[in-house]
């Protein structure tokens, strides 16, 4: 951790983690983890503020002009603007627990006299006053870059705006892009434009590409070690690809040497089509560059099988002995997830039978993996198709593949849909050699080793397809300004800051929680589709009524609708809140984000980045806001809200009542409900009702859960340490039970119904496992309970009202990775597990603490009898036993009156507690 000034460079340290940034341009120069150098720099660049030569290489900020640009306001200004020409103030670097942060900022006293700054201002007949800055913080696998513009005294400023990033690569023929598909981009040099059909864009000639990307989602640049994810806020909506190839490199004085163009290639996020920016606003836009932290692979599998004359079989369990690789919920990924699987076949195969193969077993799913050969006429085998598949959350159809073999690159859906089916076209020899891919137990012949690159591009946990439709939050694009009215009359600038001045964090409307903000601001980085995989099958936006997954159509689906980005990531938690209640940020659960990563481990910091409503315990607070999301801030609360409120304007947990106040965790006891959020790193948030009960004052706890407001009308969410649950009461409960339920190891979410009269069993959600998912119960579902599909994994909640007696329960699926919720009309409890169940009766609140994933907790109230159950392997859980029924006044009443019974059970031990 450090920060050296190196005359024009500042080097800045963290971890794992190196970065440089040149006062010339405020240019990001290096950026290695692990001494991997992401950023490509020709050997010929200058990276000094004697000459107004933009450094060649690294991130060099485009501003005010883009290219040279055709924007009429714009149209004396140099190619790429003069922001990379100039020496920007170095304002601060700090190290702090979490990251390491420089600030730069331009001006116009820093440019006044610049050519191109003067043309700029020439258009509006006055000297423009802006303010420019752009913050690097360093994080251990990341480095997020933030750019903010204030508008000092033009009505509309007008101005494009790029990251102007070169990758380095190893190769750039061994490099993909992901993301891009389905994206209309303008061939800058053929002046043509065309639609990107490509699901892994590939760079082999010059290149010189404007995409306009419908919807905001991160960008791979897979490359071996080098792979880096891009996710930029989602106003950045244009992204050129560069490569000048040969030709153009060697018209580059500066681009040595020459042939560096096969080891980098430009990926740059921007804003080129011209953007707006009223008199005395803040344009912010953010850009992350994510190092996978995890990289998880299957060990090489070199197969030497020598059959002879026959054909081999090659046996599936071998395959899965050897490389069963274990993907668990607490391991934290971020950014794609590599699997480099090397089949070198040194003699002759390859095809499984249907059914078995590899197996990767992640987040409570399985994937299989089968190899496929496919044989011409001639015998020889064409290609290898890879196909995973298998049951659980982990969907064939989600993930991307790239066949290392004759360059081909497939998705894995394609080859699913088309390619199995060929394969199967072309085996007219099948019966004489028993081989039908669909069913076979397979042999295959093959005289050259293969090896196979499979790329899954994951984060958090396994990333689907990003083929989600932009939330559509961003602002409208304003309108091409006039030239300005030379009668309009001088308005005085007002502060730098409004409130909502950036649209992109403009709360919405009656959110409580900063969450809410940052749903806005950074919608559809995290794909909705990317909350099943923590428990929310269903795609809403797609196909509510689907009953693909074995999800009975119009309940738990129909909720997705209603909430439709609502939902969990692995290892987090994260809620959809009612219209009036403020939570966490749902579109960004999941993906880096949204709810916890804390909950993996030991960097609170990431908990909101690039993301999600949550609130950071005491560390690392100012991250956890990082375009995002609510917090409550424990120990150093300034710190947090300073940082967000300056940046993002966010109101959420950290503003009180409107002001700039922020909250801590303590504080949320005094929050208005209106404005109430909470959450903590490893745990939950609650947000209170606002037309409801009074704040929860517990929310936010660490390792914890929230905990009830009343008794009667007990608020409860629970979250297993290490893994956390949220959950959002509903507006207008009118009865007691559970708002929400439990959570998982892992996460849970859940969905509060509106205007529900009855208890938490129409309310409350399931909490979801990692990989398995939870649900929301029908809308006044008296009775009932959703059930798991066997063949995919999935959790499953129940609540139910089922008798005077106040008896709920719940299932489990064996081989199920489920959560389960149970719902008592008094017994306010819900709880789910992983591999075990939790079962309540009576009349008291319970919460409990488990340790690692496998837990199990029960609780049993004075008046009726419970037990739990405790069919974990190796955890233990904490059953909390009421003796007596505490008192409603006292929200705090039941603690008095526990009886904890601690329960280990050990490996299969199954352990049994009944009291009452
Ligand atoms: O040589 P410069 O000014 O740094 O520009 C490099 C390239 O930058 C890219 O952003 C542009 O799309 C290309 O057209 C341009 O050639």
């Amino acid at each position: 951790m450090s920060v050296e000034v190196d005359g024009d460079i500042i080097r800045l340290a963290h971890g794992p983690a190196t970065a440089a940034v040149s006062k010339l341009g405020a240019t990001l120069i290096s950026f290695a983890v692990d001494g991997n150098e992401h950023l490509y720099v020709s050997d010929a660049a200058n990276v000094a503020t004697t000459s107004e030569r933009p450094v060649r290489g690294g991130m060099p900020v485009v501003f005010p002009a883009f290219g040279k640009s055709y924007l009429e306001s714009l149209k004396g200004v140099q190619q790429h603007g003069f922001a990379r020409n100039v020496g920007w103030e170095f304002v601060i670097a700090e190290v702090l627990d979490n990251f390491t942060v420089a600030r730069f900022k331009l001006t116009h006293n820093t440019c006044g006299t610049h050519k191109a700054y003067r043309e700029w201002s020439a258009f509006y007949g006055r000297p423009i006053e802006f303010e420019l800055s752009t913050v690097f913080e360093l994080h251990p696998q990341a480095v997020v870059v933030k750019t903010e513009l204030c508008n000092l005294n033009i009505p509309q400023l007008e101005f494009q705006f790029l990251y102007h990033t070169y990758f380095r690569v190893p190769s750039v023929d061994d490099m993909y892009i992901t993301g891009l598909q389905g994206n209309k981009y303008l061939d800058r040099l053929a002046v043509k434009y065309h639609v990107d059909t490509d699901p892994m864009t590939k760079i082999g000639e010059q290149t010189d590409r404007l995409y306009r990307l419908q919807s905001a989602q991160p960008v791979d640049i897979l490359s071996g070690n080098y792979n880096v994810r891009l996710t930029a806020s989602p106003n950045l909506q244009d992204l050129v690809v560069w490569n000048p190839w040969q030709q153009g490199a060697a018209a580059i004085g500066d681009m040595e040497p020459k042939t560096s163009y096969r080891h980098f290639c430009c990926v740059e996020f921007g804003a080129v089509d011209g953007v707006r920016l009223p008199l005395g606003q803040k344009w912010f836009v953010l850009l992350v560059l994510i190092r996978p932290l995890v990289k998880v692979g299957l060990d090489e599998m070199v197969l030497e099988l020598k059959f002879g004359e026959s054909w081999p079989v090659l046996l599936a369990e071998r395959l899965f002995v050897q490389h069963e690789k274990h993907v668990r919920p607490g391991d934290l990924v971020l950014g794609p997830l590599v699997v480099d699987l090397f089949v070198e076949l040194k003699i002759q195969l390859v095809l499984l039978a249907a059914g078995d193969g590899l197996k990767l077993q992640a987040g409570g799913g399985e994937l299989d993996l089968r190899l496929f050969g496919i044989r011409d006429v001639d015998g020889e085998v064409q290609e290898v198709l890879v196909c995973i598949g298998g049951a659980g959350a982990l969907r064939p159809k989600n993930w991307r593949l790239v066949g290392g073999i004759r360059e081909r690159t497939y998705l894995l859906e394609e080859l699913l849909s088309w390619k199995v089916e060929k394969v199967a076209g072309e085996l007219p020899n099948s019966d004489r050699d028993g081989l039908n891919p669909l069913n076979p137990v397979g042999v295959w012949a093959a005289g050259w080793p293969w090896k196979l690159k499979i790329l899954l591009p994951c984060c958090g946990v396994l990333l689907p397809n990003t083929d989600c439709p932009a939330a559509g939050l961003v602002s409208e694009p304003p309108e091409k300004p006039n030239p300005p009215d030379p009668d309009e009359p001088e308005v005085g600038a007002p502060p730098c800051g409004l409130p909502n001045a950036n649209p992109l964090f403009e709360p919405n409307e009656n959110a409580g929680a900063g969450a809410a903000a940052a749903a806005v601001s950074l919608p559809a980085v995290l794909p909705p589709k990317v909350n099943w995989l923590a428990g929310f099958e269903a795609s809403p936006n797609e196909n509510p009524d689907a009953d693909e997954d074995g999800v009975e159509a119009g309940a738990p689906n129909a909720e997705f609708v209603e909430a439709p980005n609502a939902g969990a990531a692995a290892g987090s938690a994260g809620l959809e809140p009612n219209e009036n209640s403020g939570l966490a940020a749902p579109k960004l659960n999941g993906l880096v984000s949204a709810g916890f990563w804390s909950c993996l481990g030991a960097e609170p910091k990431l908990n909101g980045f690039v993301s999600a409503g949550l609130a950071s315990f005491p560390a690392a607070p100012k991250l956890n806001g990082l375009a995002s999301g609510s917090l409550a801030g424990a120990e150093d609360p300034d710190a947090n809200g300073a940082d967000l409120a300056e940046s993002l304007d966010f109101g959420g947990s950290t503003v009180v009542d409107g002001s700039d106040e922020v909250g801590g965790v303590s504080d949320l006891v005094d929050w208005p409900k209106e404005k109430a959020a909470a959450g903590s790193a490893f745990s939950s948030g609650l947000a209170p009702n606002v037309n409801e009960l009074d704040p929860n004052p517990f929310a936010g706890f660490a390792a914890s859960a929230g905990l009830p407001r009343e008794l009667e009308k007990v608020n409860f969410g629970v979250s297993v340490f290490g893994s956390s649950a949220g959950l959002a009461p509903n507006e207008n409960m009118d009865s007691c039970g559970l708002d929400g339920s439990a959570g998982s190891a892992g996460s849970a979410g859940l969905f509060p119904k509106e205007n529900e009269g009855a208890g938490a069993a129409t309310e409350a959600a399931a909490g979801s496992f990692f990989g398995s998912s939870g649900l929301a119960p029908n809308e006044k579902l008296d009775l009932g309970c959703a059930g798991a599909d066997e063949n995919e994994n999935e959790g499953f909640g129940v609540s139910s009202d089922l008798s005077p007696n106040n008896f709920g329960g719940s299932a489990v699926l064996p081989n199920e990775n489920f959560g389960a919720s149970v719902v008592l009309p008094n017994a306010n409890f819900g709880a789910s597990f992983f591999s075990s169940v939790g079962l309540s009766t009576g009349l008291v609140s319970v919460s409990f603490l488990s340790v690692n994933v496998n837990a199990g907790v029960g609780l049993t109230g004075a008046d009726s009898s419970g037990f739990s159950t405790f069919f974990s392997a190796t955890n233990f859980g904490l059953a909390a036993v009421s003796k007596e029924e505490p008192s409603p006044e006292d929200a705090n009443g039941w603690l008095s009156v526990l009886e904890l019974n601690l329960i280990f059970s050990v490996n299969g031990l199954v352990s049994i507690f009944f009291s009452g």
